[in-house]
């Protein structure tokens, strides 16, 4: 519990879950994948319930302790949630935990907890009485999917605080669905299809598990983003351009999907590896380079594009069940420091793209500033950009269910 709540401090004092989670994995190697697992779960979760925690720990301390142990007291309160039947041995644990973390607090953590139990009953009550809690986000982003999805804003918050599903693509140069679905049975791993390269586990399983992923017939890929190549639909000979491209998911797509000449940019030099080892593992090939996209005269050789991926840095508001910790780290006005980041990107890229080319955009965000709003305004600016519908609408927001996160795309054409 002590490494769950020292995630989740981490996360309290601005820091990455996944990078903290993968540094804390790595210094303690000889984990079995069973800890791993577990220690992942709590961490996630708690901070999946962004605010309820909160509502209760402000009815029973009048100032925030000190940030490792408000951390574990948060990560108790969603153990205590979890598993009411073993409610003794979480409260012995967390106090063993706080007196290792700080010894003096010992006590203090025991009494609060045994008086959280005492009043149990009120939890309900609390939590209803506070709307961050309710949701389980922050309120300005309740206000801005209330705003932004006056229909489904509570279905928007509530598929937010469920656990994601796992998607796999199937690399079609190597494999088939067909094929991997038997191989899965076979090793009890129940899955369904979902559209041409795409399959849905029931239940998440660690990629170690899976051999198909080892030899490259396999990718880990939410199946809302499996939609950005298909809706791209590269053909034989195109020149593509991949402009925010780490880790490759989205590249290593296009590539099985088509024979295409594919210049694969990303900004962060480390995460430019990740792209090449993710082609690696699936025998694909394209140029990697580092460099930020939108600063063209760098990068770009004056050969136009027929197609561009503009799957742009965004909030990642689609995708919050799988990286909770942005409930805590985003900010509103944040939003609108990513909208001026996607109007710089799409406008110069938008130079290198051919006549009678298609850019597709993308973002992984559900507020309308960053989607619909930012298309608008972009097809005000360019005149010679037209939009090709998705399935009779003009663009497509995904919103997350049980199948996919929440995703946005809008496919823009260069007029002739
Ligand atoms: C949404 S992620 C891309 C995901 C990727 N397309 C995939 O499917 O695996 C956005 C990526 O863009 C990178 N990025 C941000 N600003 C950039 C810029 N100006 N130029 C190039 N890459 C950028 C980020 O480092 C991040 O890796």
């Amino acid at each position: 519990m002590l490494r769950a709540a020292e995630l989740v401090a981490r996360v309290m004092e601005g820091g990455n879950l996944t990078d903290a989670f993968e540094r804390m994995a790595e210094l303690h190697g000889s984990w079995p994948e069973k800890t791993r697992a577990a220690v992942r779960d709590l961490a996630w979760s708690t901070l999946r319930d962004y605010g309820r925690g909160d509502a209760i720990l402000r009815q029973l301390l009048h100032t925030p302790p000190a940030i490792v142990i408000h951390a574990l007291l948060l990560v108790a309160l969603r153990r205590l949630e979890q598993r009411p039947e073993q409610a003794h041995t979480t409260v012995d644990q967390v106090v063993q935990a706080a007196a290792v973390a700080m010894p003096g607090l010992k006590g203090m953590v025991n009494g609060v907890l045994r008086n959280a139990l005492r009043q149990r009953a009120q939890w309900p009550q609390w939590i209803d009485g506070d709307e961050e809690a309710r949701h389980a986000h922050p309120r300005w982003w309740v206000e801005r999917a209330r705003v932004d999805h006056p229909e489904r804003w509570k279905a928007l918050l509530a598929a937010g605080n469920q656990r994601s599903p796992m998607a796999l693509r199937v690399n079609r140069r190597r494999s088939s669905v067909d094929a991997v679905l038997a191989e899965l049975a076979a090793d009890d791993i129940p899955a369904r299809a979902l559209g041409a390269d795409t399959i849905v586990l029931e239940h998440a399983v660690a990629v170690a598990r899976l051999a198909a992923y080892a030899e490259g017939r396999v990718s880990v890929q939410d199946a809302g983003a499996q939609r950005a190549a298909v809706l791209l639909a590269p053909q034989a000979g195109d020149r593509v351009l991949d402009a925010c491209a780490a880790p490759g998911g989205k590249a290593a797509h296009l590539l099985e999907m088509a024979d295409i000449e594919l210049l694969a940019l990303e900004l962060d030099p480390q995460r430019a590896q990740r792209i090449e080892r993710n082609l690696a593992r699936l025998g694909l090939q394209a140029r990697v380079q580092v460099a930020d996209c939108s600063a063209v005269q760098q990068w770009w050789d004056g050969r136009p594009f027929d197609r561009i991926l503009a799957d742009v840095p965004c909030s990642a508001s689609g995708a919050v069940r799988r990286h909770p910790d942005i409930k805590w780290l985003r900010r509103d006005e944040d939003i609108a420091a990513f909208a001026l980041q996607q109007r710089r990107i799409l406008d110069a890229l938008w130079h290198t793209l051919a006549a009678g080319g298609t850019m597709l955009y993308v973002t992984c965000s559900v507020f309308a500033q960053e989607n619909a709003a930012q298309v608008s305004s972009f097809l005000r600016r360019h005149a010679d950009a037209e939009i090709v519908p998705i399935e009779a609408s003009p663009d497509c927001q995904l919103l997350p269910d049980v199948d996919h996160d929440g995703f946005y795309f809008a496919r823009l054409r260069k007029r002739l």
